[in-house]
């Protein structure tokens, strides 16, 4: 069968005659003849398709064995890129910072993609001059023009690249790069997969085994000879641009492959040559595998790290990843690294350390139908940014194992294979509610690998025991590798394994490095084989012989990877859902998508929670303050209730004491005594009053007390002495005397009345206060309906709350008018009740002789002088009772300028301040002060006279 391939690109160039230990050499695959490969391959007029045809034969040996553009491997040194081929010392790898790795490009170029002026790649110069483009690959696009179009090699993109270049002719080298790929992003891929819908029968097939070989890709890069040895000019002879090695010694032969780097060509050339493409591929969905394979100390590491000034495929296809990240707005990624070394044939997680002392856990190979071969368990990190997966991997390539061997100081002493695990999946567009919302459209995510792979460097025993022990593992998986790969066909079992030509197994199993490699071998993925070579004249001592037998090996691994590998890599189907199977839950992005989702609708319920809870504390605090202040006001409504029942008491008191003290029937004057009472029940009073709230009472005290014994509407304080100093005289003859001539019967009657009237303006004011809790409630309960409903209505709940207090105030004031108006009239009463005991006080001298001579018995002498000694004393006590009266209302008076109700004259005279009276009027109706303090000063009057 692979004789029957096209190799369009094979000469028909003699292949190594001797067999090539220890890799068994299938030559039928290597002496395909150019013509018939080139007769068969399709021209672009005879496809149907949109496909490319093959580009121009190789020219064969016979046609330029030794060409102008050829190269010599031992050009002299000045001709590389003008850096000294370096030493073979490692040293410079792990000097490599993080900080000098490239950063995703901004302007400028890589280092080294502009050399196509260095000599022996003349030939890309000449394409690009061809093209009028500002390609910075131009060994690329020759290795384009040349390949069988596939989903690596960029046929079909050349237009692409060139117009995109024809419409930015200013962009920068990097920038060119980048949209070139962008838009073999969308020509190349498209371009093929159009091919195969349209393409029909034998077209269609070679086509697609094409396209297989033409996702294989396999380079050789020649480093600089480190002795600068010229003895291997005549020997090896290198056309970059033909991707040819000459091989002029014993075994000579022509080996041709799809990229062959000189010596002085850098990281960058290689790094967009060969891989570039198919990271691109990755990010949009293939899985993708490079390897650098050589011979120990030929430039593996230096090929795939590179160093701070040059740096390798890795650091670049990190690069890209991000850039192509940033160029595809819309698609998400989620990229997951892990890094593993496969040392003695056991794997090690390179990524996390074990503890100092603590064995790692064992890490297996296991194989899934969805996932393919992977290791387990195996730490992999999510990365962000360039420089955060360079980290990673830096601390990776810190924890490879390395060691000196006989020809690299710094040996990687391991296989070395660093995945990238790239998720995608389609965004909302911007804008969209899905965008506002989650950014998920209908559809699944893709997943898929990028591995690149630094292999340990295949050896000749060692000495040293340890590194004999590690090359045997070395050798013994490279040789598997290479026995894997001579073998591989398209062949498959009944099971569907894959077998050889012959139908035996394929021994992936036999080493791990192979079982790791069997997805990429066996066709599901695209391949880059980097084969890395030291070319050393032979015949000039054992060790150069031995080495050059190495790399005729490396070569011979080279071509037979690119007749055998065949890839039909597609793209990774899209995985729908997180809990789908194993692939389903290793995607990450829809797993953390839907974390996202289940997470902001907690928070949603969270939040809407915490509101509900914070309104509720709200109404817990509102019910709680209206709670206080309603008890606040009925506090206050007791207090004033209080007040008020003791101001009835207190003429409830008046009124019986009016009643049932004063002159007893004996003609003892007690008034004075009960005057005195009354200051004490008046002090008592005043004192309960002043703990009342000053809210509820003021000044009302004020009011109450002069009513209480001075509110009199007379301006004849004789008659208020008369009260105060006079016996409320003989109860008998309260009929006949004083200002109410119908007597005591009358003023009982009156009494009863008011305070009955009293006792209902009492319960008027327990219904006010009862009623005026029930608005409260209903107000409170109003207000809480409205703020659970979230009603936001204009009606003011306080407001309401606040008029009906007033309200209500205005009626207690009316109350406490009326209850005036009952003072007065009480006053009123007194006032007659003392008119009338004044009047007796004086009708008694005139009378006191009939009822003398009505007891007959007595003497004038001796009848008028205790009567005489008995008005004396009468007159003595009146006086005292005035002075103390007037002590009292001076006090009283003092105590009123002191608050200033009255205002004090120069010369002694006192007025009501005009504040005072207002109120006075206005709150209570109390009598005039002034008539009060004219009372005062009768009263003061009167005493003296
Ligand atoms: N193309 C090159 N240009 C300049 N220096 C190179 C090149 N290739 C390799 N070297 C140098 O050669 C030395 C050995 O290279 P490197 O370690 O990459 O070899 P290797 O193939 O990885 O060896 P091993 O298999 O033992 O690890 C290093 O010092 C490296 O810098």
């Amino acid at each position: 069968m692979a004789s029957t391939m096209p190799q369009p690109s094979r000469p028909t160039a003699t292949s190594p005659a001797a067999p090539v230990p220890p890799l068994p050499v299938p030559k039928s695959r290597k002496s395909l003849p150019v013509p018939s490969d080139t007769s068969r391959a399709p021209s672009p007029s005879q496809s149907p398709s949109k496909l490319r045809s093959p580009s121009s034969p190789r020219p064969t040996l016979s046609k330029s064995p030794l060409s102008n553009s050829t190269t010599n491997i031992s050009a002299p040194r000045s001709a590389s890129s003008g850096r000294p081929p370096s030493s073979p010392d490692k040293s410079l790898r792990r000097t490599i910072s993080i900080a000098a790795f490239p950063q995703p490009p901004k302007t400028g170029s890589r280092p080294g993609t502009a050399s196509s002026n260095m000599p022996g790649v003349s030939s890309s110069g000449s394409i690009k001059a061809r093209k009028g483009s500002r390609l910075s690959s131009g060994t690329t696009s020759s290795y384009r023009s040349s390949k069988t179009p596939s989903l690596l090699n960029g046929n079909g993109d050349g237009k692409s690249i060139l117009s995109a270049d024809a419409r930015d002719p200013d962009a920068s080298p990097s920038q060119s790069r980048s949209s070139s790929a962008q838009e073999s992003y969308s020509t190349s891929a498209t371009t093929y997969e159009e091919a195969d819908d349209t393409a029909t029968g034998a077209a269609k097939t070679g086509a697609k085994s094409k396209e297989a070989k033409g996702n294989v890709i396999v380079s050789v890069r020649v480093r600089p000879d480190a002795s600068g040895n010229d003895a291997s000019r005549s020997e090896w002879q290198l056309e970059g641009r033909k991707g040819l090695i000459s091989h002029r010694g014993k075994e000579a032969g022509d080996y041709y492959y799809d990229n062959v780097f000189t010596a002085h060509e850098h990281n960058a050339k290689v790094y967009d040559a060969a891989a570039k493409r198919l990271v691109r591929r990755v990010m949009e969905g293939y899985h993708g595998t490079v390897f650098a394979y050589g011979m120990t100390g030929t430039g593996k590491t230096f090929s795939m790290q590179g160093t701070a000034t040059s740096p390798g495929v890795i650091p670049l296809a990190i690069t890209d990843i991000f850039s192509f990240i940033r160029e595809t707005p819309h698609r998400e990624f989620l990229l997951r690294v892990s890094y593993l070394e496969i040392y003695n044939e056991k794997i090690h997680d390179l990524l996390s350390a074990p503890a100092a002392g603590a064995q790692q856990e064992d890490i297996k190979l296991r194989e899934d139908s969805k996932r393919g071969v992977y290791a387990t368990p195996l730490k992999e990190e999510i990365v962000q940014s360039p420089t955060q997966l360079l980290r990673v991997i830096a601390r990776g390539d810190h924890a490879r194992r390395t060691s000196s061997t006989q020809f690299n100081a710094r040996s990687s002493r391991s296989h070395a294979v660093v995945q990238i695990v790239v998720e995608s999946r389609e965004r909302a567009p911007a804008g969209t509610p899905q965008d506002k919302r989650s950014g998920i459209i209908p559809g699944g995510v893709r997943v898929s690998t990028l591995s690149l792979i630094d292999l340990a460097g295949s050896e000749r025993a060692a000495d040293d025991k340890e590194r004999r022990t590690e090359g045997a593992h070395i050798n013994k998986s490279l040789l598997t590798l290479g026995t894997i790969i001579s073998r591989l066909s398209e062949n498959k079992d009944k099971n569907g394994n894959p077998t050889d030509k012959e139908g035996r197994h394929l021994p992936y199993r036999d080493s791990k490095l192979t079982r790791l490699l069997q997805p990429a071998l066996s066709g599901n993925s695209l391949v880059s084989i980097l084969c890395t070579v030291a070319l050393i004249a032979s015949g000039s001592s054992a060790a150069a012989n031995s080495h050059s037998g190495e790399t005729l090996n490396t070569l011979k691994f080279a071509a037979r990877a690119k007749n055998s590998i065949v890839s039909h890599a597609k793209k990774a189907e899209e995985a729908l859902g997180s809990g789908g199977g194993d692939s389903g839950s290793r995607v990450l992005l829809e797993r953390y998508r839907m974390e996202i989702q289940a997470l902001r609708s907690q928070l949603d319920s969270h939040t809407k929670a915490q509101a509900e809870k914070e309104m509720k504390l709200e109404d817990e605090q509102f019910e709680k303050e209206a709670q206080t202040r309603h008890e606040e006001q009925m506090l206050e409504i007791q207090l004033a209730r209080t007040a008020l029942k003791e101001r009835i008491e207190h003429l409830n008191r008046l009124i019986l004491c009016s009643k049932s003290t004063g002159v007893n029937t004996q003609g003892n004057f007690s008034a004075l005594g009960r005057f005195s009472r009354m200051s004490i029940n008046d002090s008592g009073s005043r004192s309960l009053r002043s703990s009342v709230s000053q809210s509820t009472l003021g000044a009302w005290g004020y009011s109450i007390r002069p009513t209480s014994f001075m509110s009199i509407n007379s301006n004849d304080f004789s008659s208020n002495l008369a009260f105060s100093n006079g016996s409320i005289g003989n109860e008998d003859d309260d009929d006949t005397m004083g200002e109410f001539a119908d007597g005591k019967a009358s003023l009982q009657r009156h009494v009863v009345t008011l305070q009955a009237d009293l006792g209902d303006k009492n319960r008027y004011i327990a219904t006010l206060e009862r009623r005026l809790l029930q608005a409260r409630r209903s107000s409170h309960s109003r207000m809480s309906a409205g703020i659970k409903t979230g009603n936001t209505g204009t009606e003011n709940p306080d407001t309401d709350t606040a008029a009906i207090i007033r309200e209500k105030d205005m009626e207690i004031n009316e109350l406490r008018s009326q209850l005036d108006d009952k003072d007065r009239m009480l006053a009123a009463l007194r006032s007659a009740t003392r008119h009338r005991d004044v009047a007796r006080v004086a009708i008694d001298p005139v009378q006191t002789p009939n009822s003398d001579t009505n007891s007959g018995s007595r003497s004038p002498e001796m009848s008028n002088s205790p009567r005489l000694s008995l008005v004396e004393s009468e007159k003595e006590k009146k006086r005292k009772s005035v002075d103390e009266v007037s002590k009292m209302l001076d006090d009283m008076i003092q105590d009123r300028v002191e608050s200033g109700h009255i205002i004090k004259g120069s010369r002694g005279s006192v007025r009501v301040a005009a504040d005072s009276r207002r109120t006075s009027t206005q709150m209570t109706g109390v009598p005039s002060l002034n008539a009060t303090l004219d009372s005062v000063d009768s009263a003061k009057n009167g005493a003296t006279e």
